[in-house]
């Protein structure tokens, strides 16, 4: 049997937008990011998707995304999962930055670690960051996670860490019972999954920039393994393009 589930990662938001390191700070969708969440619901629907349910993270970029996708496509009443496993990785100490001034600054080179390295995480976010008493007393996180395993910063290698589980024990089950799933998600919670998923090597995730607000479909077989990968809801040219100005979001100015 043929599963199929559908990945989105979040249209623009306005941190995007001015170009800053987001990770766990909650920004809101951009106009643009609001239209290209628009159009990924008109493409869904051009497909001819029917979800029976969804899956986001806890912040509202994603959700707002999934929202308005859902209205697009005239199902906004499936259940919708929201788990704080699905948010984008920790930024640590360079949430809020602006990438292309933290090039300027440390180089390119050092900024391309810090977005695409699979294990050199950025550095943590201490106690005196402007935003760590905003992300770690947000009462969204009152169920977890705990403080134990509250990040400070992640890698990529520990954002899969902490997203696979809930892939695993949430989602696969979820899919071998045959449900039609949408993802709403980030760049890299979701360029966690597709690592995992197309088993791709740690140099080999470091060339994969995610663009904003295309949906992209997996078929896979009954064992999870991916008949056909990373299939984009959009032209390829589009693609290629979106995907270029999210590597260049780390080129100094
Ligand atoms: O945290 C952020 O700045 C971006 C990804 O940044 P890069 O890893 O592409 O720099 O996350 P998202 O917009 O998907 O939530």
């Amino acid at each position: 049997m043929v599963h199929k589930i559908v990945m989105v990662r979040h249209g623009e938001s306005t941190w995007n937008q001015e170009n800053r390191f987001c990770g766990w700070f909650d920004a809101d969708l951009s106009e643009k990011g609001v239209q290209e969440a628009h159009a990924a619901g008109k493409a869904l629907k051009e497909a001819g998707y029917k979800f029976d349910l969804a899956h986001t993270s806890v912040l509202k970029r994603a959700q707002n995304t999934l929202d308005v996708i859902l209205e697009e496509i005239a199902q906004t009443n499936i259940p919708v999962e929201k788990t704080w496993r699905l948010n984008e990785r920790h930024y640590g100490a360079l949430t809020g930055l602006n990438k292309a001034e933290t090039a300027a600054k440390h180089g390119e080179e050092q900024v391309k670690i810090w977005r695409r390295s699979f294990d050199i995480p950025p550095p943590p976010m201490e106690e005196s960051h402007p935003y760590y008493k905003i992300i770690v007393e947000d009462p969204r996180y009152k169920d977890g996670p705990s403080i134990a395993e509250f990040p400070m910063f992640e890698s990529l290698k520990l954002t899969i860490e902490r997203t696979l589980p809930y892939w695993n024990d949430v989602i696969v089950p979820q899919i071998k019972q045959g449900k039609m799933m949408l993802v709403a998600a980030h760049g890299n919670s979701l360029r966690g999954i597709v690592k995992h998923l197309d088993q791709m090597t740690d140099e080999a995730i470091m060339q994969l920039n995610l663009p904003t607000g295309i949906p992209f479909v997996y078929e896979l077989d009954e064992n999870m393994h991916p008949l056909k990968s990373m299939q984009f809801l959009g032209d390829e040219e589009t693609v290629r393009k979106a995907m270029e100005a999210v590597a260049a979001q780390g080129k100094a100015k």
